[in-house]
């Protein structure tokens, strides 16, 4: 029967015998739920036997051999434990058949409940439904497709690299189809398993079903029909698949009267209604059904002698089937064998039990052979899967048997494939009998085999010569552009012989470094970049010499002190980049131990630059500043402890400093925080059982306090951390941070701080006591001290460090001071000899860091405490 050109199909596969009973059985469910569509079916012609094509030609429309298209990196499969499936690509062959409109494809194990002609109509190239393993892809178990070679050879260009996720089509053809498949509903392809658990959505969407999918390795007739007898929805549906086979293949039991035979009744009815059927068909498809196989019963038929004219008929047939289906034992290869026989034309069909034949998968029969008693002269043993060239000596068989004339049926003549090559396996039928022997041919005496009326061109893909690639896309039937790519293709040694290293290998070479010059090259190395010749003559010109340091602020009366002069020249100059302006004071600023030590005679750019703002000449700001930094004076002045009684020099030497914001704030003038005090002995730490250390005294002496440290009976533990007095009030931020209640803590520490002072200075009102005193009654009435706000020292934002430096060490103070023994290592500064005392440079903070904000409210100066006295108890034991 031809094709008609765009013909709908429904299209089943068959890669192996072992899948016979379920092509079967779908084209049956489909033919008898009242289908007006052909049903075609491919099949692999190297892996399938002659006798299974027969009854495929049965009740299949087409039987269209493809190519097996096999999956060389199988390594997937694996993965889902399905290495049968090594050829499933074979599917991909289905896009070629591009004689058909339409093809609505079903596995060979899907069993339809009604026919769903309607899927034809479907206005989409490509239709699938979900897959229950991972809904968001499609099952390929049921597909509606457009034939098309675009997409075909696409996707034989995947296959042949092996790019499938699972190794097998589904995984293929998910990539490919990935964002154009056009989801079809569930009901299409009903995949059940023995686990199914949502049975209220199947007793609900029941009715609905139109076709079920038997997925997996277990398929219905693998399992035997014993398997599935209970009611759940996986019986229920497997229990479908049992009828229509059953319907159609069930073998049953007759007698036949003329020869007083028990029969098998599938066999009576081969012998009797389709006698010119071979082999019997129910039987072949009952072997590859479990527990349906049972040859048991040796029977006669009496059917007389055949009409030798008709050719194709047999007698005395005894079907030897395939040994192992191949879903089983992949290695195993069907042992279908015609032999030829040297005996006498049989009369009777019979069958002869064999020892072990009770289970047809596993136990091969043995001694059943075909008898073909035509054939005698000229029968070779068939080996259908490696030696294809001979298989067309079946088809002579085939065609001998079903033939118009023989058994009544009509010759269903294969589907011409459009192959560009002629590859044996792609030969249709009819090429095939083409090159017949010659002795094949006078075999029989039978009418000419029915050839295909016509044999179409097969379809050209290549490009039209007139495709313009810069205008148009592809022509969507060409072959992809690097199909004929050469590959190269290494194989894994297989050499047994175990590597042997060399005795040894080359030794590296040996001096193989750069080798300084010993001596400083005598000659300017030649120049490479071009700036290196062409230099530009410098423009800036910088003064040589450091002129006279005078602060163009300072005021006749506020000249800085001996000592502050002295500083100014020994001291490391601040970082340049803490502020532009710079004065005399500001240069004796002590630095910060992270500040770079710089020499003296890096002092000279500073000099130059102009150290007035544009409003220093405004009288009204200039007086404004003066108030504020008077006042702000007076109050920390009188609460140093060190600095008392202040000289007056020093007083005044801050009344004037110009009202630069950038200004730096002297020690005086900004508020300190907190130091640990000089280390208080412990007499169970730096005496009693311990071993002596430097900072012990011979007899185990407490260290003299530094001058000008408050004595330690003086200071304050706050929150676990000692404060001295002055600390307290001069840093009121942290005062009012720390404090619940500040005004009354500041007015106490002013009280203690107050005696503290007359204790010292014998009750004597010195300017800075009074200071002091004021300060001490100021405080209350304002909502936020003064100063606690508005000062920002420059080194503030320079701080790189959170680690608190110790307090600054007033000039003239004892040089055996802790700060002043930890600063001097960084003194690299060399001093002037003159210098009457030497200054500690040594660091100020206003705040913990760089991430310091003003009003952050984080623990700023918690100081890792020394261990308690208990603690220490426990240490020593
Ligand atoms: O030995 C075999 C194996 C497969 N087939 C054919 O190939 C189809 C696919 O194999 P099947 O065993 O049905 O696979 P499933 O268990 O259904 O597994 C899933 O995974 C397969 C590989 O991706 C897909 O082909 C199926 O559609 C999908 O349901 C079968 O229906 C047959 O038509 C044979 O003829 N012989
Ligand atoms: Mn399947």
């Amino acid at each position: 029967m031809a094709v008609q050109a765009g013909e709908d199909v429904y299209a089943s596969l068959l890669l192996t015998d072992a899948y016979l009973p379920g092509a079967l059985v779908l084209a049956h469910s489909l033919r008898d739920a009242g289908t007006k569509k052909k049903l075609a079916i491919l099949v692999t012609l190297d892996t399938v036997a002659a006798e299974v094509i027969t009854q495929l030609k049965a009740v299949y429309d087409y039987v269209i051999p493809v190519p097996r298209i096999r999956n060389d990196k199988p390594a997937n499969l694996y993965l889902m434990n399905r290495p049968d499936l090594h050829s499933a690509f074979t599917k991909i062959n289905l896009w070629k058949q591009t004689q058909f409109r339409k093809i609505v494809y079903l596995d060979a194990d899907v069993v339809a409940y009604r026919a769903p002609d309607e899927l034809f109509d479907l206005p989409h190239d490509f239709s699938a439904a979900p897959d229950i393993g991972w809904p968001d892809i499609f099952n390929t178990g049921v597909m509606v497709l457009r034939p098309n070679m675009g997409d075909y050879f696409a996707m034989m260009a995947m296959a042949e690299r092996g790019i499938s996720f699972d190794g097998a089509d589904q995984g293929l053809l998910n990539m490919h189809f990935k964002h154009t498949f056009n989801r079809l509903s569930f009901t299409y392809n009903v995949t059940p398993s023995a686990h199914y658990q949502y049975i209220p959505a199947y007793r609900h969407f029941q009715s609905s079903i139109n076709m079920v999918h038997f997925i997996g390795a277990d398929k219905p007739w693998l399992q035997g029909r014993d398997k599935s007898t209970g009611s759940s929805p996986y019986d229920e549906m497997v229990g479908r698949w049992w009828a229509v086979y059953d319907k159609h293949y069930r073998r049953e039991v007759g007698f036949d009267a003329e020869s007083l035979t028990f029969m098998a009744f599938a066999n009576y009815r081969a012998q009797t209604t389709a006698a010119q059927q071979a082999p019997p068909a129910p039987e072949l498809v009952q072997y590859f059904v479990k527990g349906e196989y049972q040859p048991v019963v040796q029977f006669v038929v009496p059917v007389g002698e055949p009409p030798r004219d008709q050719g194709g008929a047999f007698h005395g047939q005894q079907y030897q089937p395939p040994a192992l289906p191949y879903s089983e034992h992949q290695h195993q290869q069907p042992q279908l064998h015609y032999h030829d026989h040297q005996h006498q034309p049989q009369q009777h069909y019979h069958h002869e039990q064999s020892e072990n034949q009770h289970h047809p998968h596993r136990d091969a029969p043995q001694q059943h052979h075909y008898h073909h008693e035509q054939h005698d002269q000229h029968h070779q043993p068939y080996q259908p899967h490696d030696q294809p060239h001979e298989y067309h000596h079946h088809e002579q068989s085939h065609y001998a048997q079903s033939q118009p004339g023989s058994s009544g049926q009509t010759f269903k003549h294969p589907t011409p494939i459009p192959s560009e090559s002629f590859r044996s396996e792609e030969r249709t039928y009819a090429e095939a009998r083409k090159d017949q022997a010659p002795e094949h041919q006078t075999w029989t005496s039978r009418p000419p085999l029915p050839q295909p009326e016509h044999k179409p061109e097969p379809p050209k893909p290549e490009p039209a010569p007139s495709w313009d690639a810069q205008r148009q896309p592809p022509p969507p039937d060409s072959r992809p552009e690097a199909i004929n790519f050469p590959s190269t293709h290494y194989e894994m040694s297989s050499d047994p012989a175990p590597f042997v290293p060399p005795e040894r290998y080359p030794s590296p070479p040996k001096d193989m470094w750069y080798e300084v010059p010993k001596e400083r090259p005598s000659q300017k190395p030649k120049s490479v970049f071009p700036w290196e010749t062409h230099q530009p003559r410098p423009t800036r010109v910088f003064p040589r010499e450091e002129p006279p340091v005078v602060s163009p602020m300072a005021e006749p009366t506020s000249a800085p002190s001996g000592e502050r002069h002295a500083s100014t020249d020994s001291q490391p100059q601040a970082e340049p980049s803490l502020t532009e302006s710079s004065t005399a004071e500001q240069k004796s600023e002590p630095q910060t131990p992270t500040t770079p030590i710089v020499q003296g005679a890096t002092a000279e750019p500073w000099s130059t630059f102009t150290l007035t703002n544009a409003w220093d000449d405004v009288p009204e700001i200039e007086r404004y500043v003066d108030a504020i930094q008077k006042h702000r004076r007076t109050r920390s002045q009188g609460l140093r402890l060190g600095d008392l009684p202040a000289p007056d020099g020093v007083q005044t030497a801050w009344t004037r400093r110009g009202s630069k914001v950038t200004d730096f704030p002297s020690v005086d003038d900004r508020p300190s925080l907190p130091v640990t005090p000089a280390p208080m002995r412990r007499s169970k730490f730096w005496g009693g059982g311990g071993p002596k250390t430097g900072l012990d005294g011979e007899d185990g002496e407490q260290l003299p306090a530094a001058e000008g440290v408050p004595a330690q009976s003086e200071w304050v533990c706050v929150h676990g951390v000692r404060w001295s007095p002055a600390d307290c009030l001069c840093d009121l931020t942290n005062v009012l941070r720390y404090y619940k209640d500040p005004v009354a803590q500041l007015q106490k520490l002013a009280k203690q701080q107050s005696e503290a002072l007359l204790q010292k200075l014998g009750g004597s009102g010195s300017p800075g006591s009074e200071a002091m005193g004021t300060e001490g009654r100021e405080i209350p009435s304002r909502p936020l001290p003064f100063g606690s706000e508005d000062v920002k020292s420059p080194t503030y934002v320079a701080q790189s460090s959170t680690v608190l430096s110790p307090k600054p060490v007033k000039p003239g103070s004892g040089s055996s001071s802790v700060p002043e023994r930890l600063t001097a290592g960084i003194e690299s500064a060399p001093r002037s000899t003159d210098s009457p005392v030497s200054i500690i440079s040594a660091p100020s903070y206003q705040g913990p860091g760089p991430s310091f904000e003003k009003g952050e409210d984080i623990p700023t100066f918690e100081t890792p405490a020394g261990p308690t006295e208990e603690e220490q108890d426990v240490l020593e034991t």
